[in-house]
């Protein structure tokens, strides 16, 4: 098992309100495995995936990634296992403006004790023409790919992607799709994706629905679409 959620709570206070976002999860991830968390505003998707990444903490139950209990971590000791072994890619992509597409990805690789070769990974996201480009000068699209790329040279066992394509259009947004099918496929990266997007829950090997902060569904699909072929909603 490489991702294991036990009885997690997690509230947030703001003032006297006292929101329960997460109320008493449970969900195994395999390793190797694309899972996709689907769910309407607020239903608490984002905070899952926060509190998996170690990126925020829970009030109650545990959760362990990769053989670690993460909820025991303290502060640099997480710090420490974020950086070296999970990847995270965001709706922004996050780029540092002043380096070239070639130096981003790099800097994903030094995090790493056992990076990949950042110009096969190049590769792989389908930007090796692209290497001494800075952001300003690629597309939406081609921007989130140096970003999956950057998170894919440290060679993370999990990848997490906060809306990949909410900023993308269908088209865009099915490169970047195929590349995350393609690294999963290629490298063995899990992939846990959240998305309001419904189509593409069929690309995924398990799906989780959420509402109003529970699990209501977990769905495996015996058979998984191709990016290319995934409804775009
Ligand atoms: N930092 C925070 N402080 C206070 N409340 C928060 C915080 N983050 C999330 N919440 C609340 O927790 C609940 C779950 O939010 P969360 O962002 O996890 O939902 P979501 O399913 O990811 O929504 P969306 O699809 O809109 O991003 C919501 O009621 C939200 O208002």
């Amino acid at each position: 098992m490489l991702i294991s959620i036990q009885n997690v709570c997690k509230n947030y206070r703001a003032g006297d309100i006292e929101t329960a976002a997460l109320k008493d999860i449970n969900l195994e991830v395999n390793k190797g495995e694309f899972v996709v968390v689907l769910g309407p505003s607020g239903s608490g998707k984002s905070t899952l995936l926060h509190v998996s990444g170690g990126l925020d903490d829970v009030n109650d139950g545990t959760i362990i990634v990769n053989g670690e209990e993460i909820t025991k971590m303290k502060g640099s000791q997480l710090t420490n296992f974020r950086r070296k072994e999970l990847g995270f890619i965001f709706q922004q992509y996050n780029l540092m403006p002043n380096m070239t597409v070639f130096e981003n990805v790099e800097v994903g690789a030094r995090l790493s004790h056992h990076p990949l070769d950042v110009e096969k990974v190049l590769q792989e996201v389908m930007l090796d023409d692209l290497f001494s480009q800075f952001p300003y000068q690629l597309s939406g699209g081609q921007q989130q790919r140096v970003a999956i790329a950057r998170a894919i040279a440290k060679n993370p066992s999990i990848l997490f992607c906060d809306e990949p394509t909410g900023a993308l259009d269908e088209e865009t947004g099915k490169t970047v799709l195929e590349v995350l099918q393609r690294i999963n496929e290629e490298f063995q990266t899990t992939i846990f994706l959240i998305t309001h997007n419904l189509g593409i829950a069929d690309m995924a090997d398990k799906v989780v629905r959420m509402k109003s902060g529970e699990i209501v569904e977990v769905r495996h699909n015996t058979h998984k679409k191709r990016a290319s072929e995934v409804s775009w909603a």
